[in-house]
């Protein structure tokens, strides 16, 4: 017997809610203490009863993103096709945080946008300069004001199952709830049913924009979880170094103290800014060979 299928469309950590191909929802466990789903998942699912069904299984994913805190790396969201990091000029936002983003969407293979949201604060412009940078490597840079509304984001947004990542307060929600209007209040009502009515966003939840375009609104984060990438693979996912890739002296150069760094040299002769360099030894340094 096959079993049904339905997506993952809010993940509270052990529960979750699924939404079958036609459209009914219902509220989901898993067996034993496995928490290895996340929003935006396929999955397999047997039902308890008329509300109620049971995971049992994820489907093959095409991309997932983890975060990261102190302890070990969680699931964000699974089969997003493009991530959108959004930040603000305040509260003030880590541009580390931004590059570490960018280095995830390169591991899974997804696109990845820059989204400058509060243009109408007076500190957005320095920010606007500063990430000027972003777009040599190939990113879009959207400057927005939620307040103002987020339709600017639509063209980009359309037909991609999307997700917004970023601090806490760079206003992820307000954007979404803009791109929602009145289906947000539809909505609303299924995150009350788990979530004893809370506004701050605490667990990932997967909105229909359109048949085509899915957006995911996520928790404020910290980190994103990059333990899953190996130290070797890491040029491939830096536009403006993939180029030196293969041209160290040593195949596993991470490109610290090894002699015939290529990259280094790179930095050393001013073909590459030398912040990238630090960044990349960075995360180097934090990986697994
Ligand atoms: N001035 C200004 N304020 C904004 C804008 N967008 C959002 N805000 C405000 O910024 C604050 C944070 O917005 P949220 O949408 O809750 O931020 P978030 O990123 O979802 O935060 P978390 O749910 O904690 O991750 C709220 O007080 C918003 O009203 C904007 O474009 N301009
Ligand atoms: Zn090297």
């Amino acid at each position: 017997m096959s079993k049904a299928t339905a997506q993952i469309i809010t993940s509270y950590g052990r529960r979750y809610i699924v939404r079958t191909p036609q459209g009914q929802t219902f509220d989901a466990t898993t067996r034993g203490k496995r928490v290895d789903f996340a929003c935006g998942d396929e999955v397999h699912i047997s039902p308890i009863n008329a509300e109620q069904v049971v995971i049992e299984d994820y489907l093959p994913r095409t991309s997932l993103l983890y975060r990261q805190d102190a302890f070990k790396s969680k699931l964000i969201a699974a089969n997003v096709t493009q991530l959108l990091v959004v930040l603000a000029a305040v509260p003030s936002p880590s541009e580390l945080l931004l590059q570490r983003a960018l280095l995830a969407a390169e591991a899974a293979e997804i696109r990845a946008v820059i989204v400058l949201n509060k243009a109408d604060l007076p500190e957005t412009a320095a920010w606007a300069q500063k990430l000027a940078f972003y777009t040599t490597l190939g990113y879009p840079l959207l400057t927005v004001s939620a307040l103002a509304g987020a339709d600017a984001l639509r063209p980009v947004l359309q037909g991609q199952t999307n997700i917004f990542l970023g601090q806490s307060g760079m206003g992820k929600s307000t954007l979404t709830n803009a791109l929602l209007g009145n289906a947000a209040a539809r909505v609303g009502d299924i995150s009350t049913r788990l979530d004893s009515g809370r506004h701050t966003t605490t667990h990932a939840q997967l909105y229909d924009l359109d048949a085509h375009t899915r957006l995911i609104d996520s928790p404020g984060l910290q980190a994103f979880g990059l333990h899953h990438l190996h130290a070797t693979d890491l040029l491939h996912y830096f536009p403006d170094l993939r180029g030196l890739a293969g041209q160290c002296r040593f195949h596993n150069c991470r490109h610290q103290q090894e002699p015939g760094c290529a990259v280094k040299a790179a930095a050393a002769a001013g073909s590459i800014k030398p912040e990238r360099l630090a960044f990349l030894q960075a995360v180097s340094a934090e990986l697994m060979p």
